[in-house]
């Protein structure tokens, strides 16, 4: 990373506002959620074993390299993946504000239709593959609103269309224009716009700032948070940028091939992540507050999943593998408020008291 991106990137912007959020009862319980690839060559496991709960006001971000299976979680979670992947195990169960909770894994179609976008909203990376090119942006809103407010009348789609562009900073005469004759930056706004437009109790969102620059980056996700402490629902936001959810989440999840290696506050991630990995990506990003130091980056690259080490997915990258790390996969354990799957912390470290470590060279 050039001195000039570290620059831009450090932009100083608002610190987290999630001591003030409250979080409230779980809306997503997460249990065991593996998902395969099928491929000719065999099945291979993208996601595994993944348990996570959301709560409600709560924002949960995951980060981790490219390939580690965020984005196969997210559609897995949504129930929008396609064909090779298949959810092999597990359960996802949403808790409505009212009645029992819904097995979203086993939920009939026309019963997912009613739940997206009312209850569980989506906006992915790039807004030119959401919003439809053809369609002036008033009528993609005036369709998700007709869609889920049956018998609204056209006078109260165009003042609701109006607020919701305003609420994000569009202004609502951009109702009538086409997606590409927005900027990049109005048009993300107006995704999650369109998100917000059922006011839905979650939103999953995929890297949806990474085809913007850096400052609206920064103002769209500013955004995002007041927003969120307006409206009160609960985000699960996927990135490869931890400095960005370290601003952003209230906890992070940490996910390295296709598992969470920790999962803790972001201020905990921030300040002291216990899992070596989870340490090396917060040290690949500039600090966003801290004088500027020299970024190291994670030696060796992420695992081929088809074929995935043994032991601890990263023991051939990681700077402190013991001896049985290339044997014994580590369980994820809580250990007080977070949870992390290193054998540094499981009580199996021999050499606690002799710093004998081997080290990747
Ligand atoms: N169509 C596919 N066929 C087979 N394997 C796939 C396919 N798509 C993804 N995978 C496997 O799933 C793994 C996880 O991919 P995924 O896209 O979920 O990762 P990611 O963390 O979201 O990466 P990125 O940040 O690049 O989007 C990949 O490493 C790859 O091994």
């Amino acid at each position: 990373m050039t001195d000039s991106l570290v620059r831009e990137r450090a932009v100083p912007t608002t610190p987290p506002t999630s001591a003030a959020r409250r979080r409230g009862r779980p809306i997503l319980d997460v249990f065991g959620l593996t998902v395969d690839y099928l491929t000719e060559r065999g099945p291979v496991r993208s996601v595994n074993e993944i348990d996570l709960t959301l709560h409600e006001r709560e924002i949960v971000g995951v980060a981790g390299e490219s390939g580690s299976g965020k984005s196969t979680l997210i559609t897995a979670l949504t129930r929008l993946q396609r064909p090779p992947a298949v959810t092999v195990g597990g359960s996802i169960s949403y808790h409505p504000a009212a009645g029992d909770p819904v097995e979203l894994t086993t939920l009939p179609d026309a019963a997912l239709r009613r739940l997206r976008w009312n209850e569980i909203a989506i906006v992915l990376q790039s807004a030119m593959d959401c919003l439809n090119p053809v369609m002036r942006l008033g009528d993609q809103f005036a369709d998700a609103l007709a869609e889920h407010h049956r018998g609204i009348s056209r006078k109260a789609v165009k003042q609701r269309i109006g607020e919701l562009l305003e609420m994000v900073g569009v202004p609502a005469n951009r109702a009538r224009s086409y997606p590409h004759e927005l900027s990049g930056g109005m048009r993300q706004r107006s995704l999650i716009a369109l998100a917000l437009a059922c006011e839905p109790r979650i939103v999953v969102m995929d890297e949806p700032t990474t085809a913007v620059d850096v400052v609206m980056q920064r103002q769209i996700l500013a955004q995002l948070l007041s927003l969120q402490d307006q409206l009160g629902f609960a985000v699960v936001f996927v990135t490869h940028d931890l400095s960005l959810l370290v601003q952003l989440a209230d906890r992070i999840a940490i996910m390295y091939a296709g598992r969470i290696v920790e999962e803790a506050s972001a201020a905990q991630i921030y300040t002291d992540p216990l899992h070596p990995y989870a340490r090396g990506l917060r040290d690949a990003f500039p600090s966003l507050h801290a004088p500027l130091t020299e970024l190291s980056g994670i030696a060796g690259s992420p695992p081929d999943l088809r074929n995935p080490p043994s032991g601890c997915p990263f023991h051939p990258r990681c700077p402190q593998r013991l001896e049985h790390c290339a044997s014994q996969p580590p369980e994820l354990l809580t250990i007080g408020d977070r949870r992390v799957s290193c054998h540094l912390h499981d009580g199996t470290d021999q050499s606690a008291s002799q710093p004998s470590r081997s080290t990747v060279r």
